[in-house]
C-alpha cells in the first residue's frame, strides 16, 4: 500500500519531535538537514521558549539547518566552539538492516559526516518508506567533488561499475554546488555489496571531498510507520 505525501509529512514530524524530545538541558547538539530533521529543530526551538529546556546550543551540518536554528532561537556554535557533540539528530534517504545509511538528497551529506560521526549519540529519523533491504535500491550514492576534478572522477567511477550522473539544480540553471563550492555526482551502482569497502573505495578517488555511505556510525533509528491506521514510532538500536 502506498502512503500519501500528506502521510509521510505527519511520519516525519511524528519521528521529529520524538528525537527532539530526547534532548535534555545543557547539551551540544548536532542539527542535521532536511525535511524531517526541520520538525525536531522546531521542537527544538519549542521546547527552549517554553522552559523545558535550557543551555543548549545546535551545531548545524548544513546553512539550512543553521537558518532553521537561528528561526527557532537555538544559539548556534561551530565545532571549534565545543569539545563534544552530545546527540546529533539527522535524516536519511535510505536505512538498510545493518543502520548503514545512504544521505546527502540535500547535498548536506560531507558536513553531516562530521557532525553525525561525532556525536555520543546519533539518532537517525525517518519515515517507513526510508528503509531498504539493500542500499542503493532507490537512492544513488552522492559524491561532493571538487569542480576541476568531476571529469576525472566520474571515469574512476564508471570503472567501479558506477553511473554517475552530475547533480542539477531545479530552481537554478547548471549544477548543484555545494555549502562548500562543490558539486554532487549522484552515482548507482547495480549491487553495493560491501558497503565499508565502497565508502572508503569512493574517498580514495582523488577530487572525491566526501560520499553519502553512512556506515557504522548510527546509534539508534526513529521510524515513523502507520499501524492499523494510526502512525507510530518503531525504536531500532
Ligand atoms: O541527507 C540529507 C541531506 O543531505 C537528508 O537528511 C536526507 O536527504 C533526508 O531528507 P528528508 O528528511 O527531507 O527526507
Amino acid at each position: 500500500m502506498s502512503i500519501s505525501a500528506e502521510d509521510i509529512k505527519k511520519l516525519k514530524q511524528e519521528v521529529g519531535i520524538a528525537a527532539a524530545q530526547r534532548v535534555k538541558s545543557g547539551m551540544v547538539v548536532g542539527l542535521g538537514t532536511g525535511s524531517t530533521t526541520a520538525f525536531a529543530i522546531e521542537e527544538l526551538g519549542r521546547r527552549l521558549a517554553a522552559g523545558e529546556l535550557t543551555d543548549i546550543v545546535g551545531i548545524p551540518t548544513s546553512f539550512q539547518a543553521s537558518v532553521l536554528g537561528k528561526k527557532y532561537g537555538i544559539p548556534i556554535r561551530s565545532l571549534d566552539d565545543v569539545d563534544r557533540v552530545d546527540v546529533a539528530i539527522d535524516g536519511a534517504d535510505e536505512v538498510d538492516p545493518h543502520k548503514t545509511l545512504i544521505k546527502g538528497g540535500g547535498a548536506a551529506h560531507t558536513r553531516e559526516k562530521v557532525v553525525d560521526s561525532l556525536a555520543t549519540l546519533f539518532i537517525v529519523v525517518v519515515d517507513e518508506s526510508k528503509l531498504v533491504d539493500k542500499l542503493g535500491s532507490t537512492f544513488a550514492v552522492p559524491l561532493e567533488v571538487l569542480p576541476m576534478a568531476i571529469s576525472p572522477v566520474t571515469r574512476a567511477v564508471e570503472k567501479l561499475g558506477g553511473k554517475p550522473d552530475l547533480r542539477m539544480g531545479i530552481k537554478k540553471d547548471g549544477p548543484v554546488i555545494t555549502d562548500q563550492g562543490n558539486m554532487v555526482l549522484d552515482v548507482t551502482f547495480e549491487a553495493i555489496a560491501d558497503a565499508a569497502e565502497l565508502e572508503k573505495t569512493l574517498n580514495n578517488i582523488p577530487g572525491v571531498v566526501e560520499n553519502g555511505l553512512f556506515v557504522g556510525v548510527t546509534d539508534l533509528i526513529l521510524v515513523g510507520e502507520f499501524k492499523d491506521g494510526k502512525p507510530q514510532i518503531r525504536e531500532i538500536s
